[in-house]
């Protein structure tokens, strides 16, 4: 890997940013079977990208790539144009790429803002636990800003309400809305989101539609998005990815993905 990973900046002209992350040409084998070959999809700040495709069609084990949580066995992962295929999750979480899982991640017996402000305080304040102990007027202001974006991030999503529960007694719809929420606290630059709507009502799921929209409008950050309710993703994505049998089928607008016979024919039930 070269240099290092920067702020995407739109660059005089261009009609479209870069792209903030992008998978080139990746392969994925397990023994026989090729899990993802030859994959390029790319999404840019202040978009929803949908990926979607039918069961084994390879989305976990991209997402798993992409997050640096599989190495592949070929192509490349870049991060703010950087090549980051060697970097680990960890290194790419904190340089601003963020995941959700399907399974829940919250800490139950934390309150729904202290969960955010955990969120935030992995990176650390500076100064260690001298400053902990200390009290330092430097620490205590970094906690009242954590507290702050916790609270701005907890209205943007609807959540204003629920500050003062406990995470562990949320029915599943709201304590998904919590796990996004945790992901968007910390500014990334990308997140991805891995079936955010599972377990959620259908009204629920409009509720996630609107805040994730209002999101990625207010952090300008890129979102690439995995779901098996297509409805919902072709109703919050600009743009689908449609994967199927490890290579990529179809991509564009919900419009052109819906009208291509080759995706109705693999996936959306034909006609
Ligand atoms: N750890 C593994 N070992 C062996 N094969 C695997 C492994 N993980 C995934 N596969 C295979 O790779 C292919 C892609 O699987 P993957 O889970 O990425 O698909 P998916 O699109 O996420 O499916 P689903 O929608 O069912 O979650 C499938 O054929 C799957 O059986």
């Amino acid at each position: 890997m070269s240099g290092t990973v920067v702020d995407v900046a739109e660059s005089a002209g261009d009609v479209a940013p870069p792209p903030v992350l992008r998978a080139e040409n990746v392969g994925v084998a397990f023994g026989g079977v090729n899990a993802l070959s030859g994959v390029t999809l790319e999404v840019r700040a202040g978009e929803v990208c949908g990926l979607i495709g039918p069961n084994g069609a390879g989305k976990t084990t991209l997402f798993d790539v992409l997050s640096g949580i599989r190495r592949p066995d070929s192509g490349v992962v870049r991060f703010a144009g950087v090549d980051v295929s060697a970097r680990g999750p960890v290194w790419r979480a904190r340089h601003g790429m963020r995941r959700t899982f399907q399974r829940q991640q919250l800490f139950g017996r934390l309150t729904v803002l202290d969960n955010l402000v955990v969120a935030e305080e992995w990176r650390g304040g500076g100064g260690g636990i001298a400053a902990d102990l200390l009290a330092l007027p430097s620490r205590r202001r970094r906690e009242r800003e954590r507290r702050v974006r916790a609270e701005e991030i907890l209205d943007l999503c609807g959540l204003t309400d629920l500050r003062d529960k406990y995470a562990g007694t949320l029915p599943v719809g709201q304590a998904r809305m919590v796990e996004l929420a945790r992901a968007v606290v910390d500014t990334p630059k990308v997140l991805l989101l891995d079936e955010p709507a599972s377990g959620m009502s259908s009204a629920e799921s409009v509720w996630l539609g609107e805040v994730v929209r209002r999101l990625v409008d207010h952090e300008q950050c890129a979102v690439l998005l995995v779901e098996h309710d297509v409805a919902f993703v072709m109703g919050l994505a600009s743009r689908v990815v449609v994967l199927n049998l490890g290579e990529v089928l179809a991509e564009g607008t919900p419009a052109e993905v819906r009208a291509n016979q080759a995706v109705r024919d693999a996936y959306l039930g034909g006609g």
